[in-house]
């Protein structure tokens, strides 16, 4: 556990809000107080290290209303803009910030940047969308973003221009820890031009592995839509002399996916992940013991797993500068079959990549309330002044973390967790190092 100092908490603000929420919105608000926090750390190990200074304590912010607004609602443009690769739950976010906008603080200049950060880049020659409560009423209901996303760098100069030029002054930023790093980038650039404008992060990723936060949207439906794939893979190994299903998820340096949805569907045997190396021969000998006694098997893996054994290629990157990783898929079900015809063994290996299928999914319910706080939360911080911040969900609250703070690394399952030690007492499945 990442041990904080208070002070890496504190959320920046653009400065004093002045303006009284109730009496400038005309309605009731229930509204946080800002000393309403809660612990950053909810182990006792943690907490005592805090002990001789209690003042020390890191504390987080709820995330809600406040008493006093920074921007006058009036005056107000948002913008909103979704980057990085497809989650479920994007299209609630847009939505919910739209409706926060209009209905709670009557904001009715809505854009949406089209295409991820190339929107911001008038050259790129993509007008923002307008956006009003019918362009995003049913939007819920849709994967995908309806604004577009991509990856690839623009110039924080040029985009700054351009916000300043269309008199933008919050703009969301939907995204992975990518995302929030060329935001960081913005927020400095507007700093060092002494603008306010707002600029707060709604993080994303279906890896679930950005820092600090405990729960990524569209991570549940991703696992939702995984597991429909598992038990299809099951089905086909149990249908085959001695089949194995191979499924492979995405994860790129994180294993939270095909964790759960392992222990989700329940038929899985062997799950493989990047936080926990493997050496072939180990993981393939215990394959063999188990086709051996129950003549079928599931294995599932991560994409960003066991990378060291696939033979060396040059290392490519996409545009935002990601990894491109080896097929780790087709590289297991080629020596599984190796293995097997060498052992004189009979095998059937059915190999499925659902690929981007496990993140183009409508959202599930859950998820749905999820994305609709989260919205909502952003427009409230920003209404008050904050900025360079994300909204997210930690100790069961919904909360306030400064942008740095989750740029700094990217999350990865704890092996010596609750959740890694379950996948090994439900699959069976032992240590392979
Ligand atoms: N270090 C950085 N500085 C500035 N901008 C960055 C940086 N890293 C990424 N970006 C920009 O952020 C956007 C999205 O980044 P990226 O493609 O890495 O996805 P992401 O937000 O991490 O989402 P995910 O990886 O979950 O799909 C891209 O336009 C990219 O150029
Ligand atoms: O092919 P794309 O769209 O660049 O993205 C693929 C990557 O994006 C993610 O979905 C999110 O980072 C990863 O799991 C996956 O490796
Ligand atoms: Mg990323």
């Amino acid at each position: 556990m990442e041990i904080l100092a208070a002070a890496e908490l504190l959320i920046p603000k653009l400065g004093e809000a002045k303006l009284h929420t109730e009496q400038t919105l005309g309605h009731k608000v229930e509204s946080i107080r800002d000393e309403d926090k809660i612990l950053f750390h909810r182990h006792i190990a943690d907490l005592h290290r805090y002990s001789k200074d209690p003042d020390a304590l890191p504390l987080l912010e709820l995330a809600g209303p406040r008493h006093k607004l920074f921007f006058n609602p009036s005056q107000t443009r948002l913008g909103i803009v979704t980057c990085g690769g497809l989650c479920p739950g994007i299209n609630t976010i847009i939505r919910s910030i739209v409706f926060t906008a209009y209905q709670y603080y009557g904001v009715e200049a809505v854009y949406g940047f089209r295409y991820g950060y190339s929107g911001l880049n008038p050259k790129v020659g993509l007008p923002p969308l307008k956006l009003d409560l019918d362009s995003v009423d049913n939007i819920h209901a849709l994967g995908g973003t309806i604004l577009g996303s991509s990856r690839g760098p623009q110039d924080a100069k040029v985009m700054v221009d351009y916000l300043e030029k269309l008199g933008i002054n919050i703009l969301f930023v939907v995204g992975g820890d990518g995302t929030m790093r060329g935001a960081l980038d913005l927020a400095k650039e507007i700093a060092k031009r002494q603008l306010t404008i707002a600029l707060v992060g709604v993080p994303k990723t279906i890896d679930n592995d950005i820092a600090f936060i405990e729960r990524s949207f569209g991570f549940e439906s991703a696992v939702e839509e995984a597991t429909r794939i598992i038990a299809a893979a099951h089905m086909e190994a149990k249908g085959a002399v001695n089949g194995i299903g191979l499924v492979k998820l995405m994860g790129r340096e994180s294993g939270f996916i095909a964790a759960n949805a392992t222990l989700a569907s329940c038929v899985v045997n062997f799950c493989l992940i990047p936080e926990a190396p493997f050496k072939l021969e180990k993981f393939l000998q215990d394959l063999e013991r188990r086709i051996k006694k129950r003549h079928h098997a599931v294995i599932v893996v991560a994409e960003g797993a066991g990378q060291d054994l696939l033979p060396d290629s040059k290392s490519t990157f996409d545009k935002s500068g990601n990894k491109r990783l080896n097929d780790i898929g087709a590289f297991l079900k080629n020596e599984i079959v190796k293995y097997f015809t060498q052992k004189n063994l009979e095998a059937n290996v059915r190999y499925i990549d659902p690929s981007y299928a496990i993140r183009s999914v409508a959202p599930t319910g859950d998820d749905n309330v999820f994305c609709l706080m989260l919205g909502q939360s952003a427009v409230h911080a920003a209404m008050s002044g904050r900025t360079a911040m994300i909204v997210g969900y930690r100790n069961d609250h919904f909360i306030h973390l400064p942008m740095t703070l989750v740029t700094r690394f990217r999350k990865k399952l704890e092996i010596n967790g609750r959740t890694w030690k379950t996948v090994l007492d439900t699959t069976g499945q032992v240590d392979y190092k």
